[in-house]
């Protein structure tokens, strides 16, 4: 009687599964799974039990461990799914679909090491044979990943060369030299733990959950945002109820209050490899839906595609996500790194050299502006923003000269002029070194309609200093971006010149990490170009 409810719900289970019908699919097996464990238990508790008998129902637990697996692992509820995997390995410990079934999990979990390990051991397997060929593509997508991971030298040239034609080149979680600590910022930052130059790339990592959308104008983009936000907040609330991990590292998050109080996690805790904790167990009780909501509020990012970016397609694109490492960066109005978009995942490297102990920190919003702009900026992020170029700006800004330079380009004066004003003033004012930079990249505007305006060239001439000296006194102040980059290249393109292309490709190396070879960064910036020409005409 029981074996034949076994094997009425063993078929009714596995038809459900070929269907694609994982929720029905886990409760038929998990049905399955109970009865075959109370009938082996039985059978095991007999005087004689028979071998064959305890042999069948052995594989037939170990399948259907195997199978609910893949269910749950289609549901994205992996810490369930790798427990069945390990369960039906203790039965039979080279059990090949188990072993596949793991591998996939551990790779979508970013833990390759472990994943090729399962691979490997499933390759043994004299079943492989027929499935050899996806267990090779898995076997060697999980090689280059777990290299990845390990050295972080990500390459997406090819990407670059097709025009970001097709999916974005698959990455992998990277850690570089970067740890977390209490920061004088504010609560904790990242901070380099070594010498890093320009582009170095510093982390790589996967959102946690994102939502893009394309959004028109008006009143309608209102309400969308408001419907792409609340998919966003499900989304999250999703991931951590499916993630024990994942609950627990969105909980070491800052919710903007008593920052200074809060722990400083280790860096390892991120690693893809690092198995939870336990400390999960009281997450629950911190993490209420207001918790999450403040959660997201300081720390979720607006995706900056590089592909939409460069290429200026859909203008309208927006794109909302989570990245955990990279909420522990602090906002500096001189920061020393940048973020990349590609596909789901975020890489962060170096805009600039940073030296061993330095705070990494990048760009909430737009530093290339006055520093009025920047404190009403920083005020919608929550914050008042107390870094170096703020503090010695604020005693700039209150001269009456710069107050009339201000005055000067409301009532739309010619942006030489301007410039002209605004480097007498440093001369006379003894700014020197980065501070001059500091205030360049605060009037970039003016400077930037100054070069790239013929007129304007011509009658200001040597009374405004050469571009190229701006460029460079900007990107040591505030790092390489692109509108900086650019008007050294327009001057490349006029005048040439090898020194000049060695500074673009230096601050395309700042602009966009080294994670692509020489001629992928050449065909980058041109694009570069081409997309701001197109803007501007
Ligand atoms: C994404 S978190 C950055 C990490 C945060 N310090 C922590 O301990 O988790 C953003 C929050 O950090 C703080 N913050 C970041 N940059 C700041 C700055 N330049 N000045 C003051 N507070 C800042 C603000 O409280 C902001 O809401």
């Amino acid at each position: 009687m029981a074996e034949e409810l076994m094997q009425q719900l063993r078929s009714k289970a596995t038809e459900l599964l070929l269907r694609e019908e994982w929720n029905e699919s886990v409760l038929a097996y998990s049905q399955f799974i109970s009865l075959c464990q109370d009938h082996l238990q039985k059978t095991r508790d007999l005087l004689q039990p028979d071998p064959d008998d305890l042999s069948r129902l052995h594989k037939s637990l170990c399948l259907a461990l195997s199978n609910r697996a893949e269910a749950r692992s289609r549901l994205r509820e992996f810490a369930q799914a790798l427990q069945d995997c390990d369960q039906a390995l203790k039965i039979e410990s080279a059990h090949f679909k188990t072993l596949l079934c793991k591998g996939k999990i551990l790779m979508s979990l970013n833990r390759y090491a472990m994943a090729l390990d399962c691979f490997r051991a499933a390759q043994l397997d004299p079943q492989s044979c027929g499935s050899s060929e996806s267990l090779n593509g898995y076997l060697e997508k999980c090689k280059k990943l777990e290299f990845l991971a390990r050295t972080g030298a990500f390459d997406i040239s090819d990407w670059i060369a097709s025009r970001f034609q097709g999916k974005p080149p698959e990455l992998a979680e990277y850690i570089g030299p970067v740890q977390i600590r209490k920061s004088e910022i504010s609560g904790r930052g990242l901070f380099a733990t070594k010498n890093i130059d320009a582009g170095t790339l510093l982390f790589a990592t996967k959102a946690i959950a994102i939502e893009r959308s394309i959004l028109g104008g008006g009143e309608l983009n209102e309400n969308a945002q408001l419907v792409m936000w609340k998919n966003f907040i499900d989304q999250v609330n999703n991931s951590a109820s499916k993630c024990p991990k994942t609950r627990n590292l969105i909980g070491k998050l800052s919710s903007g209050e008593d920052e200074f109080d809060l722990e400083v996690p280790d860096i390892s805790l991120f690693r893809p490899e690092t198995e939870e904790d336990g400390t999960s167990s009281c997450f629950d009780e911190k993490l209420d839906a207001n918790r999450v909501l403040s959660i997201l509020d300081v720390n979720s990012l607006v995706e900056d595609g590089v592909s939409s970016k460069v290429l200026g397609k859909n203008s309208d694109y927006y794109g909302i996500g989570l990245w955990i490492l990279a909420c522990f960066i602090n906002h500096s109005c001189v920061p020393n790194a940048r973020r990349l978009h590609v596909g789901d995942h975020v890489l962060v490297h170096a805009s600039r050299d940073v030296k061993a102990g330095e705070e990494v920190t990048f760009a909430y919003f737009d530093v290339l502006s006055p520093l009025g702009k920047r404190k009403e900026m920083s005020k919608s992020w929550g914050f008042d923003c107390d870094c170096k170029r703020c503090n010695f700006e604020e005693g700039v800004f209150s001269r009456q000269e710069m107050r009339e330079i201000e005055m000067g380009i409301e009532r739309g004066m010619e942006a030489g002029g301007v410039v002209y004003r605004l480097e007498e003033g440093m001369r006379r004012w003894m700014v020197r070194g980065k501070e001059k930079g500091y205030l360049r990249a605060s009037f970039w505007a003016a400077f930037y309609e100054a070069y790239s305006s013929e007129k304007s060239a011509k009658r200001w001439g040597r009374r405004i200093p050469p571009a190229d000296s701006v460029v460079d006194s900007v990107a040591e102040a505030v790092g390489s971006d692109g509108r900086v980059l650019k008007v050294l290249l327009e001057r490349l393109k006029k005048s040439g010149g090898v020194v000049e292309a060695e500074k673009a490709l230096k601050l395309g190396r700042g602009l966009y990490g080294k994670v692509m070879k020489k001629q992928a960064m050449k065909t980058l910036l041109d694009l570069l170009v081409m997309h701001e020409q197109k803007a501007i005409s």
